[in-house]
């Protein structure tokens, strides 16, 4: 059987203009130099039958002096349906398409199979969890939500994502995920299965599925909404509003904290030591120095956020770490019709892998929140026409919003009393972590959404004055 390695030269010149117009494509301010196939495997074949066939492929995109690998599913047919016309990638021979099999639902749908069946094929790994049954007759749909890897929906019952960028070792969202499984976590959504192996001599995984949330909201939905009618109605006190979203915000505090209590549980704590806090304040550095060197924007406030950042060290109070969500925001939580739920623990996307594994404050995750209540609260009125009219009045309004529903957040942060870090007995390194973060999506905005940039460097104005 031959396999897109045959095709590879029409293929992989096709995906140097199709790649970098995929939202889950990280480097898109760089040009592609060059685009190989590292591995191309079946996973499906009906060509005889005149069905499609599924080939699984890992390309090595390399760009600017890096080579970033990306998995991707492709989908051959001879002739490709106007359903999939949205997922072509091009002609790899005369009369036979290509296009992104995650859009496919005869094609998803085998890839759940092999995770039904625990199959092995070509080294990878498809597997079930322990207990998990996999109703193969549900049919799939992708989400269309904007995000960095491809999520495939079956019935309302799984999800399955497919991750694009790959990272050399286990990823952290199948990794945590399984560990807050093993202590019976509430706040997630159960792991169900995970498709895995090895490439180039490391672990890697491919996928996972998990319980799919049919009739949630996710926190920024709320958050957002919320913002938008405090601005609508101008004169109302903003506890009385109907969308007043502080009660929500204490109980996502305490399922934050519950999340926190219980990867201590699975995998420990460590303390780094108050003389050792200045490696803790270089790598913020480091992170500073790199955002610098790319956006001329945020150097008026270099040397503030330096100096916040060097309290740290010279406050010099031990800091417990453990395994954290990482890359904390309200995109990142959903409100079920009964409780709060985290998901995708990946980390952030731009930091190497080793960096998303290692324990850290549990805090960075309190800091990543509140930096997404300003976010909620500004982001309607930067860069919006509209909103200058009414923006003296609204600035102080989100203004109050921010700050009543960060309270509340911390207020149910601490609520139980059982999580290893208290929000305000640390001031001074959750200052620092709420500006690292903020330099952080300073780079975030500016590759992906210009217009946004102002958000964080607002922020970054009042947190580093
Ligand atoms: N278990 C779930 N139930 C319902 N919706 C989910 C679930 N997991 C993810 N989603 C939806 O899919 C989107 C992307 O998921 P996420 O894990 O953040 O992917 P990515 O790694 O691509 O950012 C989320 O913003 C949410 O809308
Ligand atoms: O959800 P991802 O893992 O892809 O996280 C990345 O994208 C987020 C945006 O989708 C980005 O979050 C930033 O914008 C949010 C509003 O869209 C806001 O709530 C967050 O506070 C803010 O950081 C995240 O930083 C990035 O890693």
């Amino acid at each position: 059987m031959t396999t897109l390695v045959t095709h590879a030269e029409a293929l992989t010149g096709l995906l140097a203009s199709w790649l970098p117009r995929q939202r889950w494509f990280g480097d898109k301010q760089r040009e592609i130099d060059d685009v190989q196939v590292v591995k191309a495997d079946l996973w499906f074949d009906d060509f005889a039958a005149g069905g499609p066939r599924l080939e699984h492929v890992v390309v090595g995109v390399a760009s600017g002096g890096r080579v970033e690998r990306y998995q991707l599913l492709v989908g051959l047919r001879r002739e490709l349906p106007e359903r999939l016309d949205h997922a072509r990638i091009g002609e790899v021979e005369h009369g036979l398409w290509a296009y992104d099999a995650a859009h496919d639902q005869d094609l998803t749908g085998q890839v759940r199979d092999l995770i039904a069946a625990n199959a092995d094929l070509d080294g990878v790994r498809f597997r079930h969890e322990p207990g998990a049954v996999i109703d193969t007759s549900l049919g799939s749909k992708p989400i269309s939500a904007e995000q960095s890897n491809t999520s495939v929906v079956f019935g309302d019952e799984y999800i399955m994502k497919l991750f694009r960028k790959l990272d050399r070792g286990v990823s952290p969202d199948l990794e945590l995920h399984r560990a807050l499984r093993s202590v019976g976590s509430g706040h997630i959504a159960d792991l169900y299965g995970a498709i895995e192996g090895e490439l180039q001599n490391a672990p890697v995984t491919y996928g996972l599925v998990q319980r799919f949330f049919a009739n949630c909201a996710d926190g920024w939905s709320m958050a957002t909404a919320s913002v938008r009618d405090l601005i609508n109605e101008p004169d109302m006190p903003l506890e009385e509003l109907g969308s007043d979203f502080s009660t929500e915000a204490c109980r996502l505090g305490q399922a934050v904290a519950a999340v926190h209590t219980d990867l201590v549980k699975a995998l420990g704590t460590e303390v780094v030591p108050a003389d050792r806090l200045d490696s803790v304040v270089a790598g913020m550095n480091a992170r500073l120095d790199a955002v610098l060197r790319r956006v001329s924007g945020l150097a008026p406030f270099e040397p503030g956020i330096r100096r916040v950042f060097a309290e740290v060290a010279r406050h010099g109070e031990p800091v417990i770490v453990q395994r954290i969500h990482g890359d904390l925001h309200l995109g990142q939580v959903l409100r079920t019709l009964t409780h709060w739920v985290l998901i995708d623990f990946e980390g952030e996307p731009a930091r190497p892998l080793p960096e998303r594994v290692a324990k850290m404050s549990p805090l960075r995750d309190v800091a990543g929140m509140l930096r997404s209540f300003d976010y909620a609260a500004h982001h309607l009125l930067v860069g919006n026409v509209e909103a200058d009219e009414i923006n003296a009045a609204a600035d102080e309004r989100v203004v109050e919003w921010a700050d009543r529903n960060r309270a509340a957040f911390i207020e149910g942060y601490s609520k139980d009393g059982v999580t290893l870090a208290d929000p305000e007995a640390n001031p001074v390194l959750l200052r620092a972590l709420e500006l690292d973060k903020a330099v952080y999506e300073v780079a975030y905005e500016y590759d992906n959404r210009p217009g946004w940039v102002d958000i964080p460097l607002r922020s970054i104005a009042r947190l580093a004055t």
